[in-house]
């Protein structure tokens, strides 16, 4: 049965980036996946300054309408980088937390969508005809630590 997301207070919501798991990334610690995610649009672009705000901003709400705010220009390669950007930070952000990687481990193969109304890039958007860039990023993530936590028992049982 596909597992549907969206918001952090509804069922999966730990699979949300406004979800509260803080991940460290190159040193820097930061209060949720968005925060980093929508930091990382200006990188390197002439609107950089607003880089500590995003860093900054009390909740993921409000940095991602920092981010989201039209007037600023995103690095160049964004939309290029965008989805490697998530799904390192989705990554570390299970790797991290170990409650939430038993949950996005026990959904076994199920598909997992973000419920998202309006987004259909990220989510399945309204209609359900998005493209869910954000459920297969958790799908990838969920095998990759599949392979991980396998590694690790073969390790500790031979060597
Ligand atoms: N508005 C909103 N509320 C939530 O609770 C959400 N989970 C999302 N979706 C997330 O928004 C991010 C994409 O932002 P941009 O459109 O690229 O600025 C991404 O993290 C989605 O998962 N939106």
């Amino acid at each position: 049965m596909t597992i549907y997301f969206y918001k952090v207070w509804q069922p999966y919501g730990c699979f949300s980036n406004f979800s509260p798991h803080g991940i460290q990334i190159q040193g820097t610690y930061w209060a949720t996946v968005e925060h980093y995610y929508q930091a990382q649009k200006f990188v390197g672009s002439i609107d950089a300054v607003i880089i500590p705000a995003i860093h900054n901003a009390p909740t993921p709400e409000e940095a991602a309408a920092l981010g989201r705010c039209s007037s600023r220009q995103l690095r160049c390669d964004w939309d290029i980088v965008k989805t490697q950007v998530m799904r390192e930070a989705v990554l570390k952000k299970f790797l991290t937390h170990t409650e939430i990687r038993d949950i996005l481990l026990n959904t076994g193969n199920e598909i997992i969508v973000e419920d998202s109304p309006n987004d259909y890039f990220w989510g399945c958007g309204k209609n359900k005809t998005g493209q869910n860039q954000l459920g297969k990023v958790l799908m990838s993530v969920r095998e990759e630590i599949r392979k991980l936590v396998s590694v690790t028992a073969l390790t500790e049982k031979y060597l």
